[in-house]
């Protein structure tokens, strides 16, 4: 118990309390030597006057001694009275007690005892702390002739002794006060650094400023132990510094981690991530507040060909500065996500009757409609937008999506930059075309599809000189399904490469057929679909279908649509140019709607133009129709290309078709489009006025 109240005294007081008793030990081992030495040369005084008075009377009083002379030897021993130290002293002579003195105040010895009894007992007495005895033989001429006794009182040792000691205490006393003031001022000179020391460390630990220094710079053990501590403390000061660094760098990276995981590099718009995030959010809070959580899908109008015009750099930067436009327009609660290539969200809450849906579509339309102008080009591009809502705390957030995305793909059907609310009838309408999707997938396999061939007619001549091969598909729930309907349907699930490949080769396959049968080369003509153009091997696998059938390659024609051409890179201009070279022949489809289509007959090995059935359709009543068709007329005829009208339905359009050079036509004026079954008796039908001619 003590010594753990001794280990947590302050260092100060324990250097105190070890100098303190050394101090006192010291002391106390002078005090016993001085005082020993003291007491020792007191007595020993004491002892050599008694000696020597009992010398003296032994001298002076052996002569009285032996004449028993009691008054004379009474005498010499009264002069004792001078001694104050002396209590009483006695002569023995032959047994009886000679001569006596004592101190007053002290008992004489008893008349009547007899001097032996007495000198006996005295013998017997032993010295005490006051008294000291003293025997001593008289002798005279060697023959003892008596004994003295003397008893002392050792008053004077004792005062002497006291004194002594009083001296000693007092200077003992001085001695130790000394001692204890120089300790606490040596200790403090020893113990201040120390000190000094730990309440630095104790600093450092409370505040964590490790910025703080050690001045102690001794040579000795402390300055060591300072230097120590002052190296620790730059270590750690460092060590922090690196450690804050670290981690202000590592606070920075899990931002910019943060910023790309949940933000577009590209509009610097929150991201779909962030939108799945948000979604369910936004629709639990707009139930709370009995509010719409309205869905705005937005998806650019044609945004691949700006990317291809352009490219994509400037793709890129129309996506951001859409993206500005759209958020400048949103109210404080609105958010805009980008969620794919040219898809935008926005969630915005409204208070009924999706009135803020509407004012914000119609702003946002308006203002994307704008001019863009970027890297010193002037772009427009048109939106179009589906929007859902829901009150409901239970809707889930991939139906409000999907929701908001058929409504979407309902305003892109009608004709683009424009906005469509999700409804029954669109639901209806993404059930329907999920229900094809799915149906399309194992149409082919389940024999679904047939190949029609509609003739194309030499107008010269009037006779069959191909046939254009047009897919149809008898679905057995729905009927026959419209190419215009299952056709983008089966490109946007990725079906079309099989069909298209199959549809080939039957066309192939029946080409060959005709030609046996009737000995000449009609030119097959068949639609080849953007997403084809765009494998890889699709040369090979044309020019493969072609060998494996055993047509003659000059007698197939691809035909592809003016969107399709847009794709107008190198790697696709280098297919066309290698089915040239294997005898291929190629003709735009629908030329006159699409783009810039002038341009292309410069940029593609093309063989055949065929015009548009909406400029034939008014051909005989439309005179803007009619100029535009008999340019292009004139323009085949100039590049020496292949022109075919498409379309024809009266003879009308066929006589002014003829009479300005178009070289081929199709139509219902000649021919819908017929099965393979019934081509014998149709081509027959028309080489019949033939026949009739030359019988
Ligand atoms: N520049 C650029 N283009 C992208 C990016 N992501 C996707 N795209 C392109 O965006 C285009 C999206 O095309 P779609 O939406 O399918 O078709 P569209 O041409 O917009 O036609 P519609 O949507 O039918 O009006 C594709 O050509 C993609 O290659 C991107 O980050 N930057």
């Amino acid at each position: 118990m003590i010594s753990i109240r001794l280990k947590n005294l302050s260092i100060r007081i324990k250097l105190l309390l070890a100098q303190g008793l050394v101090t006192v030990s010291a002391l106390m081992v002078l005090l016993a030597i001085v005082l020993g030495y003291g007491y020792t040369s007191f007595r020993n005084d004491l002892y050599k006057d008694l000696d020597t008075q009992a010398t003296i009377i032994e001298r002076s009083s052996s002569a009285a001694i032996l004449f028993g002379d009691k008054n004379t030897t009474n005498e010499i021993l009264s002069t004792l009275k001078l001694m104050s130290s002396i209590n009483r002293a006695y002569i023995f002579h032959e047994g009886a007690l000679l001569a006596n003195y004592e101190k007053e105040g002290i008992a004489k010895p008893h008349r009547q005892l007899d001097g032996k009894v007495i000198l006996q007992a005295l013998k017997h007495q032993r010295s005490s702390f006051n008294t000291h005895m003293l025997i001593k033989d008289i002798v005279f001429d060697g023959r003892v002739i008596g004994t003295l006794f003397i008893e002392a009182n050792l008053d004077k040792l004792n005062t002497r002794l006291s004194l002594l000691i009083l001296a000693v205490a007092i200077a003992a006393m001085m001695g130790l006060i000394l001692s204890l003031l120089v300790s606490i001022k040596i200790n403090k000179f020893l113990t201040q650094p120390i000190l000094s020391l730990t309440s630095l460390v104790g600093k450092v630990s409370n505040t964590h400023d490790y910025s703080v220094r050690s001045h102690l710079l001794t040579q000795d053990e402390i300055g060591s132990l300072a230097k120590g501590i002052n190296s620790m403390l730059i270590s750690i000061e460092q060590r922090d510094e690196q450690l804050e660094t670290e981690l202000a760098k590592q606070k920075e990276t899990e931002k910019a981690l943060d910023r790309l995981a949940y933000f577009d590099t590209i509009t610097q718009l929150p991201n779909r991530h962030f939108f799945n995030q948000q979604l369910p959010k936004k629709i639990a809070e707009a139930a709370r507040f009995n509010k719409i959580c309205c869905l705005m899908f937005i998806d650019l109008d044609d945004f691949k060909v700006v990317n291809d015009t352009y490219g994509h750099r400037i793709g890129d930067q129309l996506l951001a500065e859409v993206g500005q436009r759209l958020k400048n327009k949103l109210k404080s609660g609105d958010e805009v996500f980008r969620i794919g290539g040219d898809e935008f969200a926005i969630l915005i809450s409204d208070n009924n009757q999706f009135s803020h849906a509407r004012e914000l579509a119609t702003k946002v339309i308006h203002d994307c409609a704008e001019k863009f102008i970027i890297n010193n080009n002037d772009l427009y591009i048109g939106i179009s937008i589906g929007i859902s809502g829901s009150t409901q705390p239970t809707i889930q957030a991939a139906d409000l999506l999907r929701s908001a995305d058929n409504a979407m793909y309902r305003a892109k059907n009608e004709g683009k930059n424009n906005f469509k609310f999700f409804s029954k009838e669109i639901d209806d309408e993404s059930h329907f075309r999920h229900y094809l999707e799915n149906a399309l997938r194992g149409a082919l396999s389940r024999n679904e599809f047939e190949v029609f061939y509609q003739p194309i007619v030499n107008l010269r001549t009037e006779q069959i000189v191909g046939f254009e091969a047009l897919l149809r598909w008898h679905e057995p729930i729905y009927g026959d399904i419209s190419p215009a309907v299952f056709i983008p349907c089966a490109e946007r699930i990725g079906v079309i490469l099989p069909i298209g490949e199959w549809v080939l080769r039957e066309a192939c396959l029946q080409q060959k057929q005709l030609r046996d049968e009737f000995g000449f080369d009609f030119i097959m003509n068949v639609n080849l679909s953007g997403r084809q153009l765009r494998e890889f091997d699709v040369v090979h696998k044309i020019l493969d279908i072609v060998s494996e059938t055993g047509i003659n390659p000059s007698s197939l024609n691809i035909e592809l649509t003016e969107s399709v051409l847009m794709d107008n890179s190198q790697s696709t201009i280098n297919k066309f140019h290698a089915l040239r070279a294997a005898g291929v022949s190629i003709s735009i489809d629908d030329f006159g709607t699409g783009y810039s289509s002038l341009s292309y007959l410069k940029r593609f090995p093309i063989n055949t133009i065929k015009i548009d059935r909406s400029f034939i359709m008014d051909i005989a009543h439309d005179s803007e129709d009619q100029a535009i068709t008999l340019a292009i007329i004139a323009l085949a005829n100039t590049l020496k290309l292949t022109v075919v009208a498409e379309g024809v339905e009266t003879q009308e359009q066929k006589r002014i078709l003829r009479l300005n050079n178009c070289e081929k036509a199709q139509g219902y004026l000649f021919s819908k489009p017929l099965p393979s079954t019934a081509l014998r008796d149709t081509i027959e039908s028309f080489l019949q006025p033939l026949y009739d001619q030359t019988a």
